[in-house]
């Protein structure tokens, strides 16, 4: 797409990186440079053979792992698949996929706010400890706050709040990795900021093919400003510059349409890496494993078997000093939108051609434009409201001092999707989100339908919902995937419970899971974009829930208070009832 890209400057011949910036007088509109290199490149060649990281990286391409535990025992798949990568290939891959003589830049932008410090900064620690970051890499924090590469330093070693922290040599290892940090101070608007950070970052580069990411974690009216002074002034001449854009994206429709569009003035879509941080979750990467790679499920993925899917996300804290921008969002926005729907679109997908990153968005794509746009009649908003418990108060959401008093943004949503295709024709998907309810977790439930002409009803009992089987994917935390069957009790006689065959992270693995952000960054730095929103897919997204979320702010939907800590408002379960579902309780089963 991007080589026939009249604004892009052309490269000779393939694999000859670009040289020139593309702005003329006639052409006002400036593009990030993107080699050919990068573009010609397959996906499935960059993500599998092209690695650039180094040789402790657990990071595989799809690797087959040994079976069972016969074959292999449990040690060897935690240690990260060791057959594969050896000191030499790593040496091999540096050379010649021009590790040498390249480099990669990471500019945090908003490096002094609450994201950079809670997750950007952690997890390109973790990646660097792992060794999976490139031989050359710099990174910079730019923001408005005067600070100096020593603050800097000291900012992110405050924050190490990362599952790094207790590890071996961590010390060492972080004063390496600071010695990488540097730090610019400028407006997010000024070409001439973001030139005097050009010419920190190509001293750093020193003569070496430069690569640039930088990441948005600023608030999203600075997103334009930020990409188009940077585009200007600080885009790479000779290798590939990629932006990741933090959501959110958009408020609807309209305006997310018009946020790709002026992203769109200066950069291709393939540089631009819409971050969902949900689908670096390591049980939301293993929906498709699962579903694909394993005959006993997705026989049963369709109607035919399944008689409804909850998708829940739950908080047990609120807004806690992100009222500010919660409250001009809300839940749907904030988490449904996103979030949930990222997951729905992937759970119920058609299988896609191939794992390369276009063939499953265009799949996910396919199927969010098969959902029917959400009506007020299947929605059930709530707000926590303040309660007093065990002699401690809990705040209500308007006594955030950001949030109007008279605020009517939900905190708490649960609503009632479906899928106008064959495989899911009727099937309800359930979503709930919540903000300062009893408990904190986020699960995929899978309910399957009766077994027909059951020979054990009599068992079971009046209640015939509660012996069909259910498959429950415990997204966080204490990840676990766990079938709910009927099982006979041990003994003379024949009665049944119901028992979980489960698959607990904790027990099989003894690896620590990595930060969804870890996994994201790293896929970004790889130009792997196949856990990245492509604008189809957010254009989709936006369809279905924008006429209900103007239907709410027009009609002035008051929502239901709930007490915070609570299981959120009763209208939730109506809603369920509805549709003969009863909502699967996260709490139950740890
Ligand atoms: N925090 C989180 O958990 C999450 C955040 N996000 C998204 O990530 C992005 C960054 O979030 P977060 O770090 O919380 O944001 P912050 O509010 O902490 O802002 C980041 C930095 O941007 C600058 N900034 C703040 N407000 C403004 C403003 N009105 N105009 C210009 N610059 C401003 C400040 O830096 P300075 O003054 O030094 O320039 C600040 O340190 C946002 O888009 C957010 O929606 C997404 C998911 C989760
Ligand atoms: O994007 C967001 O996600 C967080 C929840 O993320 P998690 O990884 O901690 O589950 C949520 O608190 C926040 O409101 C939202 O913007």
């Amino acid at each position: 797409m991007a080589l026939s890209c009249p604004k892009c400057p052309s490269s000779s011949r393939f694999g000859i990186p670009q040289t020139q910036r593309t702005a003329t007088a006639s052409a006002p509109f400036y593009h990030f440079s993107i080699p050919k290199r990068d573009l010609a490149t397959p996906m499935s060649s960059r993500t599998s053979n092209n690695r650039k990281h180094g040789p402790t990286c657990m990071r595989e391409a799809i690797t087959p792992v040994p079976v069972d535990e016969e074959e292999a025992p449990l040690e060897n798949v935690e240690n990260g698949l060791p057959a594969v990568r050896s000191n030499a290939s790593w040496n091999t891959e540096v050379n010649s996929a021009s590790g040498e003589d390249s480099t990669v830049s990471i500019t945090v932008v908003g490096a002094s706010g609450d994201l950079a410090k809670k997750k950007i900064f952690p997890a390109l620690f973790a990646l660097f400890y792992e060794d999976c970051l490139p031989k050359h890499f710099t990174i910079f924090g730019y923001a408005r706050s005067r600070m100096t590469d020593g603050e800097l330093r000291a900012m992110v070693s405050k924050t190490l709040t990362c599952r790094i922290d207790k590890r071996e040599n961590c010390n060492d290892k972080m004063e390496q990795f600071l010695e990488r940090c540097f730090y610019q101070s400028g407006q997010y608007n000024s070409e001439g900021s973001f030139a005097e950070l050009n010419k920190k970052l190509k001293e750093h580069e020193a003569g070496r093919i430069s690569n640039r990411m930088f990441y948005l974690s600023v608030p999203p009216n600075v997103f334009i400003d930020v990409v188009k002074c940077a585009s200007k002034s600080a885009s790479s001449l000779n290798g590939w510059t990629r932006v990741i854009v933090e959501k959110p994206f958009g408020r609807d429709s309209e305006s997310s349409a018009a946020l790709t569009r002026n992203l769109k003035q200066y950069l291709e879509e393939d540089q631009i890496f819409r971050i969902d941080h949900y689908l670096g979750k390591e049980l939301v990467e293993n929906l498709s494993v699962l579903r694909f790679s394993n005959l006993v499920f997705e026989p049963l993925w369709s109607r035919q078997y399944i008689r409804n899917v909850q998708l829940i996300f739950s908080e047990d804290f609120g807004t806690e000093g992100r009222g500010g921008y919660f409250d001009n969002y809300g839940i749907i926005r904030d988490i449904m939108q996103n979030h949930l729907l990222q997951i729905l679109a992937l759970f119920a997908m058609e299988t896609p051609v191939s794992l390369d990153a276009e063939d499953i968005r265009n799949e996910k794509v396919k199927v969010l434009r098969c959902m029917k746009p959400l009506i007020l009649d299947d929605v059930v908003i709530g707000q926590y409201k303040s309660h007093t418990k065990g002699g401690i108060s809990y705040p209500a959401y308007i006594d955030d001092k950001t949030v109007p008093n008279d605020s009517l943004t939900p905190t708490f949503a649960a609503a009632a999707i479906f899928i106008n295709n064959a495989r899911w024709d009727g099937v309800p998907f359930l979503m709930k989100a919540g903000k300062a309810l009893h408990t904190k977790g986020a699960q995929i439930r899978v309910q399957f339908r009766h077994v027909p002409g059951n020979l054990y009803k009599k068992s079971f009992g009046t209640d015939l919902d509660r012996a069909t089987n259910e498959l429950v994917i415990r997204v966080q935390p204490d990840e676990a995937i766990y079938l709910k069957i009927n099982n006979k009790i041990p003994g003379l006689g024949m009665r049944l419970d119901r028992s979980n065959l489960n698959l607990h992270y904790a027990a099989r693995y003894s690896k620590e899971i990595p930060d969804a952000y870890e996994r994201l960054l790293l896929d970004a730095i790889e130009g792997e974009r196949r856990l990245f929103i492509r604008s189809d897919e957010l254009d989709a997204a936006w369809a279905l829930f924008t006429p209900l979320l103007k239907e709410l702010e027009e009609n002035k939907i008051a929502p239901e208070l709930y007490p915070f800590g609570s299981r959120g408002p009763v209208g939730a379960h109506y809603l369920a009832a509805k549709y003969n579902v009863r909502w699967g309780d996260l709490s139950a089963e740890h």
